[in-house]
């Protein structure tokens, strides 16, 4: 029996897990959420997910919500012990660790500005998130500086999770090159993977402009 992921293409965390399912070849049947017209507060999906939100996996008796645990068990299930998700405790704790970043901090940044848009209308931006965001870049360029990718030398799932994020981010601050050149390379490298122009490279774009948009009203 194929999993179940309940998604929205334009949500940065489905677009990880989308990408995940891509990689593994899991067998998967996507069911699309409409959160501008409030499916995900329907009782059927508050029964799944009380948090309300995508994605959310469903395997036979399993239901999980939030896209880092949903890529943890997506590569302990189908991952094969591959190089996104190695099984060494040390390596995984360091995964773990910056999944646990983007989640808290990272996510928090994007979220400040983007759910008053999207889910009461707002516009503009205070300036006060977008110094909450150059904080972030700060601290992601010293990661990036510190180790190829966000959990050593090696792309792994925290680097796909913090990638969604920092698609959404880099429209709302663009990430300046003089400043982070670090970020900057680290993106092309994840740009450039198969599953990601696949699965993200479209949808990001539209929700990037989207997010442009309102803020700059
Ligand atoms: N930490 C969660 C965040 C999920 C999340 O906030 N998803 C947003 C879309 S990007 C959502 O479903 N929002 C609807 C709501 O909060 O009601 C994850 O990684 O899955």
């Amino acid at each position: 029996m194929p999993v179940k992921v309940y998604k929205l293409d334009l949500s940065p965390p489905a677009r990880a897990v989308i990408m995940a399912c891509d990689i593994y070849k899991v067998p998967v049947e996507f069911i699309d959420v409409d959160l501008m017209n409030k499916e995900h507060l329907k009782p059927a999906y508050l029964k799944m997910n009380p948090l309300h939100t995508v994605p959310v996996l469903v395997d036979d008796d399993v239901i999980l919500h939030d896209s880092h645990a949903i890529l943890i068990y997506l590569s302990e299930v189908y991952g094969n012990n591959g190089t996104l998700y190695p099984n060494n405790v040390k390596q995984r704790a360091l995964i773990n660790q910056k999944l646990f970043f983007n989640n808290s901090y990272l996510f928090t940044r994007l979220g400040n500005v983007t759910y008053p848009i999207f889910m009461s209308g707002a516009r503009g931006v205070d300036q006060k998130k977008l110094d909450d965001i150059n904080v972030a870049y700060g601290i992601l360029e010293e990661f990036l500086t510190r180790t190829t990718f966000l959990a050593g030398d090696n792309l792994t799932i925290a680097d796909i999770a913090a990638f969604t994020t920092v698609c959404g981010l880099m429209y709302i601050l663009p990430i300046d090159n003089s400043r982070y050149p670090k970020i900057n390379s680290w993106i092309k490298k994840l740009e450039n993977q198969p599953y990601a122009k696949k699965c993200n490279e479209q949808p990001a774009k539209m929700y990037g402009q989207f997010i442009q948009k309102a803020i700059q009203q």
